[in-house]
């Protein structure tokens, strides 16, 4: 796997899951059992104006190093396919992320879905994690639709922790994979009035210390 686009924060793949993988897991997705985000009490980054994004059960691809019972791979959802190919590429993402077993130990997968209006505000998906993932599995997405994935830039060398104010964006095109560092401050553009009923569709996870 060729990254399209990389820097020392993030880096952007195409192509990431085989066409059959991909519309297994695009028609699962549809028969996801889905919560608003916001009455999920473990989900922090978003605020109270993000709109209404919903997201489906999370599994791990293996126990978590801090316990706790999770759902496990193989779950037997079209999600597996994902895992699979998240586990199949980790060295590939070690610059990121760092690398299994000495960085993390484990990584979640949960579905989303971002419907018209909706986004995430600016964060860093620090705390326990060395870095994310996300792929986009909707059939298809126009650029008048929004929903870009604002990077943020590293703020200049020996400057401050202040915020550089400057950065890259990634648009959610299908069937994208993009592999994000802790250290990366990023935002998700609401999805716009044109996407009407077209949803935002993704794959979102985190390597776990
Ligand atoms: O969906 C994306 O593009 C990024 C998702 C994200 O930043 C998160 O879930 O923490
Ligand atoms: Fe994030």
């Amino acid at each position: 796997m060729k990254a399209t686009f990389q820097n020392e924060l993030f880096a952007v793949f195409d192509d990431f899951l085989s066409r059959d993988a991909l519309d297994q897991v695009w028609n699962g997705f549809r028969e996801e059992p889905m919560q608003y985000v916001k009455s999920r009490a473990a989900v922090r980054v978003f605020r109270p104006l993000d709109g209404e994004p919903l997201a489906g059960k999370p599994i791990f691809n293996a126990p978590r190093s801090s316990g706790g019972d999770v759902p496990l791979y193989p779950s037997g959802r079209p999600i597996d396919a994902v895992v699979e190919a998240i586990e199949g590429a980790a060295g590939t993402f070690e610059p990121w992320v760092g690398r299994k077993g000495t960085d993390w130990t484990c990584f979640s997968a949960t579905p989303f879905m971002y419907p018209m209006g909706s986004g995430l505000s600016w964060h860093r998906d620090s705390r326990d994690r060395t870095g994310s993932f996300v792929a986009y599995v909707h059939p298809e997405w126009r650029d008048s639709w929004g929903a870009e994935l604002l990077v943020e830039s590293a703020a200049a060398e020996g400057g401050s922790a202040a915020n550089a104010g400057w950065g890259q964006y990634v648009t959610p095109m299908p069937n994208r994979l993009v592999v994000i560092s802790s250290q990366a401050r990023h935002a998700i553009k609401k999805v716009d009035l044109q996407a009407g009923e077209n949803c935002r569709a993704s794959i979102a996870g985190f390597f776990q210390k």
